[in-house]
């Protein structure tokens, strides 16, 4: 069984034109906890389709519809809370009953978040429907089908934002788990879930799952944040690039514990990833390094657009909600070199050198919205939290979400500081 919910679904006349495949670049949330426990997350591969046309493109030669997401919708309070607000969001019918000024807050937050095709019903392995969201996946390669020659191999940070990570509504029990997972999120602001930084020298991806985030010391923040912009390479800042190549890591923290140190698990997803040897996570040159402060720039003033945003309206707040970050890397085939940036070809309008936002090379989006807080209708009605919930998550994402923000503009500071 396989069925699309919503008439929006880009899907062709008469026939199925995806492919459900495995979700490649997943690196936080819920995953299988054994090999009978169904995918969360899945990626519907579009077939190549000529005739089909790809409503997100803006060029006349890429006739490829992009990938999707499936992302399971989860039982419960947190599943109908995530879809109700994709489908407010990106729904026609969805904003009715609003004012012209909510309506105008939620449009403008929408390129802050993946897109929404609707809902798609499959069936698991055992023959029981599944719901999934359909969703932007914004992993996948921007402008498929135009970059021949290059493979595709994206660096992806997952950070949740936010001084604590539950809702007003949250269980005791459930505070307490939150509470144990990061001692240091009220201090820091928000955690890094997950990363995946693919590494130029072994064609390889490191990946860090979220044991990494949570060992990290409030210091150690601005290295880990380094290591996504320096695709896997050291900015040389943050003070740990030569007496520590690998804070948060396993070794990292048992050398600082004065304890042995533990066997590396690079490539195995479990959080302690980390190259071998010391000063394994290699300093930058100089030419590599304005393209990362150029790449941080950009991140910087996405940040910097979506706290605007979150500060200028009164209709959402977002607890345990993430930032997926994308640098959408290439490896060059032919000239067997890379990473080089996305660059969509056979597209006249592009400058050689233009910054990275006009190539399509990067991205930032808002994820995951089980804790969605929602105010309609203005000040007079309630909001679910209660109003000192609702004080307390406008604080809560504020802040966390200017922390984040100082943490990059305090690394383009010492970025640009270091002497050739
Ligand atoms: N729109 C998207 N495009 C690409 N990848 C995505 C997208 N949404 C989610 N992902 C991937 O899936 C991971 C988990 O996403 P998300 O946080 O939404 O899941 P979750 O299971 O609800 O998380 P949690 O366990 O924190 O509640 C992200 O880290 C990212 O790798
Ligand atoms: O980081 P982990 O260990 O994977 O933990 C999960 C993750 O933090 C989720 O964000 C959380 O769901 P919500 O915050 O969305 O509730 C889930 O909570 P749960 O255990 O209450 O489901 C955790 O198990």
């Amino acid at each position: 069984m396989q069925s699309v919910d919503d008439p929006r679904f880009p899907a062709c006349a008469g026939g199925n034109t995806y492919d459900v495949l495995p979700m490649p670049y997943q690196v936080g949330g819920h995953k299988p906890k054994d090999a009978s426990d169904p995918p969360y997350m899945l990626r519907l591969q579009p077939r190549v389709a000529p005739h089909c046309s790809n409503p997100s493109s803006t060029s006349s030669n890429d006739a490829t519809p992009p990938p999707r997401l499936l992302k399971v919708i989860q039982a419960g309070d947190k599943g109908t809370r995530e879809t109700a607000f994709y489908h407010k969001l990106f729904g026609q019918d969805g904003m009715d009953g609003l004012k012209e000024d909510e309506i105008n807050v939620w449009r403008s937050l929408r390129p802050f978040v993946p897109c929404y095709y609707g809902v798609l019903t499959r069936s698991d392995p055992t023959g029981n429907p599944r719901r999934y969201l359909v969703l932007e996946d914004i992993s996948a390669p921007p402008n498929p089908g135009v970059n021949n020659g290059l493979s595709h191999c994206p660096t992806i940070l997952d950070i949740k934002i936010g001084l604590r990570t539950y809702a007003p509504w949250a269980t005791l029990q459930k505070q307490k788990r939150e509470r144990d997972k990061y001692i240091h999120q009220e201090a820091v602001g928000f955690r890094i879930v997950g990363m995946r930084v693919y590494d130029a020298d072994t064609k390889s991806y490191v990946v860090e799952g979220k044991e990494y985030g949570r060992n990290l010391r409030p210091e150690e923040v601005l290295f880990a944040l380094a290591r996504f912009l320096g695709r896997g390479r050291s900015l040389g800042v943050g003070g740990h690039a030569r007496n520590d190549p690998c804070p948060g890591s396993l070794r990292s923290r048992q050398a600082k514990d004065g304890r042995q140190g533990g066997e590396s698990e690079r490539q195995k997803g479990k959080g302690e990833a980390c190259p071998e040897g010391e000063g394994a996570v290699p300093e930058m040159e100089r030419g590599e390094q304005e393209g990362a402060v150029r790449r941080l720039d950009w991140f910087i003033a996405r940040v910097a657009a979506l706290l605007d945003w979150f500060q200028g309206q009164a209709c959402l707040c977002f607890w345990s909600s993430s930032l997926l970050f994308v640098d959408h890397q290439a490896w060059d085939r032919a000239w067997g070199r890379g990473p080089v940036s996305w660059e969509p070809r056979g597209q006249g309008a592009r400058k050689e050198g233009a910054p990275p936002e006009e190539k399509g090379a990067l991205d930032v989006r808002m994820i995951d919205f089980a804790h969605v807080q929602v105010r309609e209708g203005g000040d007079e009605e309630g909001v679910e939290g209660g109003e000192d919930g609702w004080e307390a998550g406008r604080k809560n994402y504020a802040q966390g979400l200017r922390s984040l923000l100082e943490h990059l503009q305090r690394l383009r500071r010492e970025a640009t500081s270091i002497d050739p």
